[in-house]
């Protein structure tokens, strides 16, 4: 049988990138998934957002749910301070291993951890497993209409505190419009829309950041 998507990816990050450089890793997937075969990372565009809000919050703890091939993980994980950590989350097996090569092609396996499994599973377990008192920071990627209770779950397993920053892709496409109107109208968090493009193509999407206020 062939290869997949993912399989394709990788293949183009030992092909074109330079072990170790997150760069050159971020750059190759960029060009791979804009010219040769469209993937579902956040990509360039809106991936300059996500860079500049990580910046803002130069979180010591972050959460990502749906790593896919981790190239949003390699995106956050460059820019974390040296004893921060990043957590993952992704159920599929078949990307998750994926995306671990990736990830480590990029030198950033000490900064990632990648957890295989549900994130409706994994979430309550955040605190006896890792030791995570609270996230300062989630990147939220996964199945849209998984947005809303993972949010609530992470509220009610005590680990939002106030400041932490919420980011979810897709609020425009495909779409998370509970999820705009979960954390919109919600007097618990102050949040605003970044206008972008849905990754690799000219079509409207953007990321929501909400900030958790108690
Ligand atoms: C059951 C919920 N819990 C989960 N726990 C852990 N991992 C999960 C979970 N859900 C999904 N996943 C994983 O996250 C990833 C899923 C992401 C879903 N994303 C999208 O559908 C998506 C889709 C598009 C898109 C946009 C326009 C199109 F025409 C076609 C596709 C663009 C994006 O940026 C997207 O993020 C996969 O790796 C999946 O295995
Ligand atoms: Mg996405």
């Amino acid at each position: 049988t062939g290869s997949s998507r993912p399989q394709r990816m990788l293949k183009a990050v030992q092909k074109n990138a330079t072990k170790g450089d997150p760069k050159s890793v971020i750059s190759a997937i960029d060009y791979y998934c804009r010219h040769k075969e469209w993937a579902m990372n956040v990509g360039d565009d809106k991936g300059l957002i996500l860079d500049s809000v990580l910046t803002e919050v130069n979180p010591s703890t972050a959460l990502e749910l749906g790593t896919y091939c981790g190239y949003s993980s390699v995106r956050i994980a460059r820019l974390l301070s040296p004893d921060s950590k990043l957590i993952t989350i992704e159920f599929n097996p078949a990307f998750a291993a994926i995306a671990r090569q990736i990830i480590a092609y990029a030198g950033l396996q000490d900064k990632v951890i990648l957890v295989e499994g549900a994130s409706g599973d994994l979430i309550p377990k955040m605190k006896e497993r890792f030791g995570i008192k609270s996230f300062d920071f989630v990147f939220l990627d996964h199945w849209k209409d998984r947005y809303v209770p993972d949010t609530k779950l992470l509220e009610d397993c005590g680990l939002l505190k106030k400041g932490t920053v919420l980011l979810a892709d897709n609020v425009i496409c495909p779409g998370a419009p509970e999820y705009l109107k979960y954390v919109r109208n919600n007097p618990r968090y102050e949040s605003r829309y970044y206008p972008s493009n849905l990754e690799y193509t000219k079509v409207e999407d953007g990321l929501e950041k909400s900030v958790f206020l108690e």
